[in-house]
């Protein structure tokens, strides 16, 4: 197969709006969130995941059933955001959380499109809506310390229950940082790896699918994804972080050969059936995080 072009819908111009002055309704939070999701699922190569040119490693999902839970998901978002303007307890975003997935299961034939997304992203909208009745900050620091001040123990209380579900699982045999303490940390890897590695292709003038794709490969540097550690054990992990450093030591998304060589390894991907969903997680909520720092 040929290499097709680096695909990913544009995003709306990010205009240089100060980042405190206008605060965010739980409706534009909520639009966010979804088109961070359709941002993410447009990005195209992105190894071993579904998007619009194919669907990867997946044999019972493509882009429709990510469009059927998109559109599910997308009154959860605005909810999630209200909940968090009012400074909710963890418990009643917890329950909303809850809801989405069954409604997600709902739309898509009880596939698992998003349930990392529900609970990545809909943390993030509580926060940003905590943020907005609290100054209107909109900044991704911002948004992190609202996370950590208003459910940040709630989360640390919730890393003690016993995995059940396939990632916690292969989190807790390898050992590794499961999605719950993720967030229980206050999402580090996005914050201080995937939002550094967006502003620097920023600045390095990439447009907007070329710093996804480097932000992308940035997480799987460094993410405990544990879908790749469930369907490929550690080898599986250490062969994805493999590639994204190679990707990286080669320029990143801004080399000349950047697209052939993503598409090489997304190749690869499939062949060992391998797929980072955290990673693709947190590339929406990359997305997310940029849509609402910049757009009015
Ligand atoms: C805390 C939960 C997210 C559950 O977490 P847990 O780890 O216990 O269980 P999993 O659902 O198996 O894994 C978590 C999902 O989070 C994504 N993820 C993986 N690693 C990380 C990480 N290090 N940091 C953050 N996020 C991470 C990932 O989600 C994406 O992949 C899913 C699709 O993958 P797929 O390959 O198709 O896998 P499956 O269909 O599951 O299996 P196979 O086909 O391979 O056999 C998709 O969901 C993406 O979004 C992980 O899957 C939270 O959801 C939870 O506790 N839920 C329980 C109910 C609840 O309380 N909900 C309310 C929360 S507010
Ligand atoms: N695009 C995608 N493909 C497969 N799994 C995913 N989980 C979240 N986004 C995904």
């Amino acid at each position: 197969m040929s290499a097709p072009a680096l695909a990913s819908v544009p995003g709306a111009v990010h205009a240089a709006v100060p980042k405190a002055a206008v605060h965010l309704s739980p409706a534009a939070i909520g639009r966010a969130a979804t088109l961070a999701l359709h941002d993410e699922l447009a990005l195209a190569p992105k190894p071993g995941l579904v998007s619009f040119v194919d669907s990867g490693s997946h044999d019972d999902m493509d882009a429709h059933t990510f469009m059927r839970s998109l559109f599910a998901l997308r009154r959860y978002f605005v909810r999630m955001a209200e909940l968090g303007a009012q400074r909710v307890p963890f418990a009643e975003l917890e329950r909303c959380g809850i809801a989405a997935e069954a409604r997600m299961l709902a739309a898509t034939g009880g596939i698992n499109t998003h349930r990392g997304a529900i609970f990545v992203l809909g943390l993030l909208c509580a926060a940003t809506g905590a943020a907005q009745v609290q100054g209107g900050q909109r900044g991704a620091e911002a948004i992190r310390a609202s996370l950590r001040a208003h459910w940040g123990q709630a989360l640390t209380a919730r890393t003690q229950r016993v995995p059940t579900l396939p990632g916690g699982l292969a989190a807790r045999r390898f050992k590794l940082r499961s999605a719950s303490q993720e967030a229980a940390l206050g999402f580090p890897v996005l914050f201080e790896t995937a939002v550094p590695a967006w502003r620097r292709a920023q600045r390095r003038g990439l447009d907007l699918p070329r710093t996804r794709l480097d932000v992308f490969f940035a997480l799987m540097a460094e993410l405990d994804d544990s879908n790749l550690a469930h369907r490929g054990g550690l080898e599986g992990l250490n062969f994805a972080r493999d590639h994204a450093r190679s990707f990286q030591a080669a320029g990143g998304a801004a080399d000349a050969h950047a697209l052939a060589r993503a598409w090489d390894i997304h190749r690869a991907f499939v062949a060992r059936r391998l797929s980072p969903g955290g990673c693709a997680d947190m590339l929406a909520a990359a997305c997310f995080l940029s849509r609402v720092g910049h757009e009015p």
